[in-house]
């Protein structure tokens, strides 16, 4: 196990997503000989399109919410990203989480650019009329930014598969035809692919199996902490337990449950399942996220919000190896104190990227009208996902870097490449 430093990072301040996006950047660009032009530019969003959603509550009285959509880059292709219904949304945080999209591609190497948007609003408060009314209207107001060659949005937090069947109805029927193409993660009835759901998750399962591989260790003998039980916590935690590991530790909103013999997965409800469940599962003991994140197992998983591990905590982890299911939880302050005590931090952008992966399938599935089975899609997902750790592997041997300079390494030298070829620069 990792031994925790005596002292934290001393003047360690709030780090914004959008810092940390940046320093991430600059820190990486300068393993590479890329134009500064070019990574000025990739240091801002190509836009930030704002909209005010009125919203008509069950009891007649109207709402008026605020929305974002940030374009980052789309120099590979159509800009690509989630919706994310969180109180804590905002600008920055979008333009942060649409950089991170665009890496996201690139080191997957599917032909997008990057995107994010989201609505200030808390979702457990909306009656599923008012999640209804809300995602139409949204899909109204962002209409003249998006488009399935344009932007095509996906599910994240505090979204899901029945809200992305509302966005593509109402946003078709504006178009006056079907358009199965504008959004991903829709349920399978109306064009969803199989296996878009828990593909970030499985993902986050199959890249830490690589990790832990590559450490020579045993996954029958390897522990997991798991923050966060939605579509990628829980699905990466039911991988791994699936494939040998023992997930001691998960988590909602509410806290975390222990359990040192490992847990059932399939047994703790998720919160697809019901919001908020974790917290209230029979276990031998119930303690804090915080706590969790500071938990003596080998593998840690941040799984739900971002800006969890900073330089207030990150001497405290006792975790040997972090693998990012969310995006953005380790701040750069965070990120020194981990190379320091030489714990690998796979990065986010590589290890949840099955879920833009399967979402790039079910755009294809789309534009050729046919549908894949879901063993395609495990199969297709493995081996994209297998490509994507090899390259990020060669970097990281080769310059001897963190994970996550080497994933920024593979991502920055193909978007370099695309805008040399399309001259982008007047
Ligand atoms: N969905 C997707 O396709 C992808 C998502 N991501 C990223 O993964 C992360 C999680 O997203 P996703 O799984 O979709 O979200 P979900 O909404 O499906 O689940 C979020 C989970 O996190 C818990 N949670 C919420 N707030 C906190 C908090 N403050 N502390 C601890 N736990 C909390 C929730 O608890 P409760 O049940 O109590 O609400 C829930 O278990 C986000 O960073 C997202 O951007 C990355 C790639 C793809
Ligand atoms: O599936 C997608 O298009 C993007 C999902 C997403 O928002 C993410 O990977 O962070």
């Amino acid at each position: 196990m990792a031994t925790a430093e005596s002292t934290t990072e001393p003047e360690s301040e709030a780090e914004s997503a959008v810092e940390t996006a940046r320093r991430q950047l600059e820190r990486a660009a300068a393993h590479l000989d890329v134009d500064e032009g070019t990574i000025e530019r990739l240091r801002h969003p190509d836009s930030v399109y704002e909209v005010s959603i009125p919203l008509k509550r069950d009891d007649g009285t109207v709402e008026i919410l605020t929305g974002y959509r940030a374009h980052h880059d789309d120099v590979r292709g159509p800009y690509k990203g989630g919706l994310r219904y969180h109180p804590a949304v905002s600008r920055e945080e979008c333009v942060a989480l649409s950089m991170w999209m665009t890496w996201k591609c690139a080191v997957m190497d599917i032909p997008f650019g990057g995107a994010k948007g989201g609505v200030v609003i808390n979702p457990k408060e909306l009656s599923r009329d008012e999640e209804e009314r809300l995602t139409r209207r949204l899909a109204q107001e962002l209409r003249p930014v998006i488009g399935p060659m344009k932007d095509i949005p996906a599910p994240d937090m505090g979204t899901n598969p029945a809200m992305m069947a509302w966005f593509m109805d109402a946003y078709s029927m504006q178009e006056g035809e079907t358009q199965p193409g504008i959004v991903t993660g829709k349920p399978p009835a109306v064009g969803g692919s199989y296996g878009r759901e828990g593909a970030p998750g499985r993902s986050v399962g199959i890249i830490a199996e690589k990790a832990i591989d590559y450490y020579g260790w045993d996954i029958e003998e390897t522990t997991v902490a798991v923050q966060g039980f939605g579509s990628v916590g829980a699905n990466a935690a039911r991988y791994l337990d699936r494939h040998g590991a023992s997930v001691v530790a998960v988590s909602d909103v509410d806290g975390a449950i222990y359990d040192p013999d490992g847990f059932d997965t399939n047994d703790v409800q998720d919160h697809d399942d019901v919001p908020g469940m974790v917290s209230g599962y029979d276990a031998p003991e119930h303690f804090s996220n915080a706590e969790l994140l500071e938990l003596d197992v080998d593998v840690l998983i941040p799984g739900a919000i971002g800006n969890v591990l900073t330089g207030e905590n990150a001497g405290n982890v006792q975790a040997d190896m972090i693998v990012e299911g969310a995006n953005g939880p380790t701040t750069s302050q965070a990120d020194t104190i981990f190379e320091r005590r030489d714990i690998p931090v796979i990065p986010d952008f590589l290890a949840n990227a099955g879920g833009v992966t399967v979402s790039y399938f079910e755009w294809l599935q789309n534009t050729n009208r046919r549908a894949w089975s879901l063993e395609r899609v495990h199969e297709e997902l493995e081996k994209e996902m297998l490509q994507a750790w090899n390259a990020v592997r060669k970097e990281h041997e080769a310059r001897d870097v963190t994970w996550r300079d080497a994933a920024y390494i593979v991502a920055l030298q193909r978007i370099a490449e695309s805008h040399d070829a399309r001259g982008l620069w007047p």
